[in-house]
């Protein structure tokens, strides 16, 4: 037998992270949940029973597919039936893998560490019959009794979600229950869970494959819980919204300055529009958009708070730290006090490694805040919505710019529109935050042109490639557009390589932690950090 490297375990272990992330980038935040509930079966006509619950299974995969970035199965409402419920589920996870749709099973487990390998061979060995990407985990028996069962699924290639805070409304005493012994002594029950989880997907670049249950009922019941879903790296699943009470607003409450790692849940709101094919097609579309707005709103509204390696607060940090934003708020609104920095622009051809250069100074300065941008464009493998860019439709791009909502916008190589949102930039300034926003050419001089009317300040940085022939050398090695895009992409570097002269400070990227701590320099002086 072959022992795979270091790389290819790690690959492994990040792998149901990476295809959420794509699935997510490619269909938006949501996952259809399949629950075939006895009063659902009879409205639609079907038998209550395994082959009823089948039938329904099927019809809801079919209006998913193509709709949304995953599937939930409520593994009771089969178990229910006995063997026959059984194997209904087994057949319709087997036409899930299929169809290629990522599939969730909640069955909610945990135990001692003998069921725990036993969960392990029901969901995720390869000839499991019930082999699920990822299944849902209840960690009653102490988070850390789950490390076993998350090794299992991560060498896998498979995921978890872990119940941290639940939908229901009388699981929120006990999970917001302050611990009295233990590492996560004078936190809540919510908080131990997430820092448990958090821990596996620290060293995971992109989404990790250990995910959090929070429930988007659970409103300002977060703050009490310490819990800080933006600062989690994992994908956290949403179940509540529609049929539970849970709508936009609340999304944007619970999930506020999270990027792109939120998928919410959504079953009887979705299956009420069956048993007609298309009518829960239209259901499902239209459930994707409002979610995928809402969570755009709460990534918007997101603060940039230093955070410990969790990058959560005890119930008491956070109410010290929210009455603290709330007298900055104030004040700045009071006194009309100007940002304490300029706007930081970064342009460079492409190719050049900008996007490297600000990830190894963003690693050392983690509290330097990246405008993500919005773009027509398609997604590239691995790129996730919400963090490396927001991916619109063209008539949702249009909308946003009619109303005002960009900072500037550009047609770039004639192929794809990018646009910059003006309010969490003009909040993060505000509010004293280091602000980076990478562009190109275009999009920096239209902001040149915009930003004293919109009382933006800012400083341009360009960042130079060693050479022509290095940048050539860089853009092919990439490998992500063909032939004719690289050669498009050549002759724009051309332009922009001629227009350093308009740029305040010139980076050369010749080695990036060098780079990296030229830029920094740049940021520190601008916000005397
Ligand atoms: O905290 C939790 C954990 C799991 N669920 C499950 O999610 C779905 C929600 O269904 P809806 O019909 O969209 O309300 C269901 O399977 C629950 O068991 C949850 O609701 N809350």
């Amino acid at each position: 037998m072959v022992t795979p490297s270091s790389e290819e375990l790690n690959a492994q272990r990040s792998d149901f992270g990476l295809r959420l992330s794509n699935s997510m980038a490619k269909y938006g935040p949501l996952c259809v949940g399949i629950d075939p509930h006895r009063k659902l079966l009879a409205d639609w006509g079907y038998n209550v029973d395994a082959e009823g619950a089948e039938l329904f299974s099927m019809r809801m995969l079919q209006a998913a597919s193509g709709c949304a970035a995953a599937v939930k199965f409520q593994t009771p409402m089969f178990e229910r039936y006995g063997s026959k419920g059984f194997e209904a589920l087994e057949r319709v996870l087997y036409a899930a893998r299929q169809m290629g749709v990522i599939t969730i099973v909640d069955c909610l487990h945990g135990g001692l560490p003998t069921t725990i390998s036993a969960i392990a061979d029901a969901y995720f060995k390869p000839n499991s019959p019930m082999l699920a990407d990822a299944i849902t985990l209840l960690p009653y028996y102490g988070a850390r009794s789950l490390n076993g069962l998350i090794s299992e699924a991560l060498d896998n290639g498979r995921g978890v979600f872990v119940a941290s805070l639940t939908s229901n409304p009388e699981g929120m005493s006990l999970q917001t229950a302050i611990r009295q012994s233990g590492d996560y002594q004078g936190h809540t029950v919510a908080y131990g869970i997430a820092a448990t989880a958090q821990k596996h997907n620290v060293d995971i670049e992109g989404m990790g494959s250990v995910g959090l249950i929070i429930g988007a009922t659970i409103g300002q019941w977060i703050q009490d819980s310490g819990v800080d879903p933006s600062q989690f790296t994992g994908p956290i699943l949403s179940p509540g919204y529609g049929w539970q009470g849970a709508e936009a607003k609340d999304l944007k409450t619970v999930f506020k300055g999270t990027r792109g790692n939120v998928l919410v849940t959504v079953s009887r709101f979705i299956a009420s529009h069956g048993p007609d094919i298309s009518a829960l097609k239209q259901a499902t579309e239209s459930i994707a958009l409002d979610v995928r707005q809402a969570l755009y709103e709460a990534m918007n509204e997101g603060e940039n708070k230093e955070k410990d390696g969790m990058g959560t607060n005890t119930a008491n940090e956070n109410a010290s730290a929210n009455s603290e934003t709330a007298a900055v708020d104030s004040a700045n609104v009071a006194q009309g006090d100007k940002p304490k920095g300029r706007l930081v622009v970064l342009t460079g051809p492409a190719g050049v490694g900008k996007g490297t250069v600000e990830n190894a100074m963003r690693k050392k300065h983690p509290g330097v805040w990246l405008s993500v941008s919005a773009t027509t464009r398609k997604p590239r493998p691995g790129e996730v919505n919400g963090v490396n860019y927001w991916f619109l439709t063209d008539q949702e791009f249009s909308a946003k710019e009619n109303k005002g909502e960009f900072l500037e916008t550009a047609l770039v190589h004639g192929l794809a529109r990018y646009g910059t949102p003006l309010k969490p930039v003009q909040e993060h300034l505000a509010e004293g935050v280091p602000t980076l926003l990478e562009i190109d050419l275009q999009g920096a001089r239209r902001i040149k042109e915009r930003a004293a009317e919109l009382g933006v300040d800012v400083v341009y940085v360009f960042i130079a490639p060693p050479s022509f022939d290095e940048l050539v050398r860089r853009l092919k090695g990439r490998g992500t557009e063909s032939e004719a895009e690289v050669n498009k992409r050549l002759e724009t570097a051309k332009v922009e390589l001629a227009a350093e002269n308009e740029f305040d400070v010139t980076i050369v990227n010749d080695n990036v932690d060098r780079a990296a701590d030229e830029l920094w320099s740049v940021i520190a002086r601008e916000y005397g950090l």
